[in-house]
């Protein structure tokens, strides 16, 4: 069974939702108050923590609400596909503005610092990390590099994992056997989803696109409607 340090923070979202509250480049709600308002949202809902992208979007969420913050970046660099928060220098900054954990890219693809070393500044600026993966294997060395929690939200964005559209449900189970301690995230798209994924093993889970991104799910919508139109 592996173990991550004690977590305090981690320990409260146990058994709960956490929500994910970004907007897309070129979304209308792409501003920090509006993120602000639907964390306060989801946590009116229900949500026991929250998951949030880029510096000012933390900082307007840690304003408006104390529920836990899962801090990221999403950066788009030229020297590799890791987006995730890609360098330590981030995820200190995460902490600084009120991310109790931090969430970070720990796949295998060629990164810009070395897992274990981004590991260790973070931890050292007093917040947990969440180590983003796609398989197996990248769960274990997460682990080994001394991840708090992996979660499977980069399973089907990598070119070697399992695509899309239904939530990675075997890695779930492999990540159970395996005694990973895991969040379950990625494309759990309905209440359904959610619940199952606890029964699986999963430490807590974290819902996105379809409580706080209308657009995406509008476009679900569009798309059934279209096609019943089409075959009738
Ligand atoms: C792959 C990637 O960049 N995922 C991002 C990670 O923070 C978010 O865009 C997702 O919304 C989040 O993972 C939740 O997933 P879903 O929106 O499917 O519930």
């Amino acid at each position: 069974m592996l173990v991550g340090m004690p977590a305090p923070v981690l320990d409260t979202l146990r058994g709960g939702l956490v929500v994910s509250c970004q907007a897309n480049p070129g979304s209308p709600l792409r501003d920090p108050f509006i993120i602000g308002q639907l964390a306060l949202a989801a946590v009116m809902g229900g949500a026991r923590g929250v998951r949030i992208q880029g510096f000012a979007d933390v900082e307007a969420v840690r304003a408006v609400t104390d529920v836990p913050i899962i801090g990221l970046t999403k950066t788009d660099r030229d020297d590799t596909d890791v987006y995730i928060t890609p360098t330590a220098a981030e995820g200190v900054r995460l902490a600084e503005l009120g991310a109790q954990i931090v969430a970070l890219d720990a796949t295998r693809r060629p990164r810009p610092e070395p897992l274990a070393e981004m590991i260790g500044t973070i931890h050292a600026a007093g917040a947990q990390v969440m180590a983003d993966i796609s398989t197996l294997d990248e769960a274990l060395a997460a682990m080994d590099a001394g991840a708090d929690i992996v979660g499977t939200t980069l399973s089907g964005y990598t070119p070697y994992s399992r695509p899309g559209p239904d939530p990675d449900w075997t890695l779930l189970d492999e990540l159970r056997v395996a005694g990973v301690p895991f969040v379950a995230e990625g494309r759990l798209n309905t209440p359904a989803d959610a619940a199952r994924a606890l029964t699986a093993g999963a430490a807590f889970v974290v819902v996105g696109s379809a409580i706080t991104r209308p657009d995406v799910v509008t476009g679900w919508f569009a798309r059934a409607v279209q096609d019943a139109t089409q075959s009738s």
